[in-house]
């Protein structure tokens, strides 16, 4: 694995100048984030050694590395999900080989159906902490020593400080901004009903198919973390007929883009 990573991060370095700060996770429909970046330079995954390839649609499967916020970031333009039938070592690669390039900080973002009967569509949610209702543990197997300890704390996976700079960003800007727990599962599925109502029952806010693989191996490796999940659905929607596509989740999370922006830039330029 080690060697893996090293491989992977090796050709990534060749072709960037500098050393990113911040790793940057763009979920479904989140995508545009990464045309904000400037003085890019996109390395798409097939070029990557080792690296999988992005199935889903609105994941379009490219490394941008540039400036952001006064800082040097990389971005995952696409993200590769369980279900989609990737191992969790292969889910989780890209994050360690952003840790390997050099960045301490990783934000992620999701699109995410919401649970909390209080969240509309369209709202942002800043993930305070998360259940991990995945089937299998990302650090399941042999503990990689050089990366992190065998048990990991996950006390508070989503660090504080992070999230209360957010939430003055929030208000500076008029931005309404929502907190509470992600639990991710595997999906593709969406929800059933009852399924909906367990998750809630269960202590969650928000529901979604990423994210919690990605920030078990980020701490795993000491990495500071911030996620912000889009509702772009709800459990209880106004008419149950309609039901939630794939399209209207792309929808619903390229309108709140801009908003996801301005904290994710706000809080870059703080680090
Ligand atoms: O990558 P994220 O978690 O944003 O993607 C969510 C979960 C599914 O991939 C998809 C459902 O529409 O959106
Ligand atoms: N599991 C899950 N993932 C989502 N991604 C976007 N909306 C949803 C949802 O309602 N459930």
């Amino acid at each position: 694995m080690l060697e893996k990573i090293n491989k992977a991060a090796n050709f990534v370095k060749q072709k960037i100048d500098g050393t990113p700060q911040v790793g940057i996770i763009l979920g479904s429909g989140l995508g545009n984030f990464g045309n904000r970046i400037e003085n890019s330079v996109k390395i798409p995954y097939s070029d990557i050694p080792g690296f999988p390839v992005s199935t889903v649609e609105g994941h379009s499967g490219q490394l941008i590395f540039g400036d952001l916020g006064g800082k040097k970031v990389v971005a995952m333009q696409g993200r590769f999900h369980y279900y989609e039938g990737y191992e969790m070592d292969q889910v989780t690669l890209p994050v360690r080989v952003i840790k390997q390039l050099g960045a301490g900080t990783l934000f992620v973002s999701n699109a995410a159906g919401g649970l909390n009967p209080d969240f509309n569509a369209g709202d942002m949610m800043i993930i305070d902490d998360h259940i991990n209702f995945f089937p299998q543990n990302a650090l399941r197997g042999k503990n990689i020593d050089e990366l992190g300890p065998r048990f990991p704390d996950m006390s508070e996976p989503y660090n504080q400080e992070m999230i209360k700079k957010a939430e003055v960003i929030a208000n500076k800007e008029q931005i309404k901004l929502q907190k509470g727990v992600y639990v991710g599962s595997s999906g593709p599925t969406l929800e059933t009903s009852a399924e909906y109502k367990m998750f809630r029952i269960m202590g969650a806010d928000a529901t979604g198919m990423s994210t919690v693989p990605e920030v078990i191996v980020a701490v795993h490796m000491g990495m500071k973390v911030f996620g912000m999940s889009v509702i772009t659905n709800v459990s209880e929607p106004a008419d149950p007929e309609k039901g939630t596509t794939h399209d209207e989740v792309q929808d619903v999370a390229g309108t709140v883009e801009p908003q996801m922006t301005k904290i994710f830039t706000g809080l870059i330029e703080q680090i």
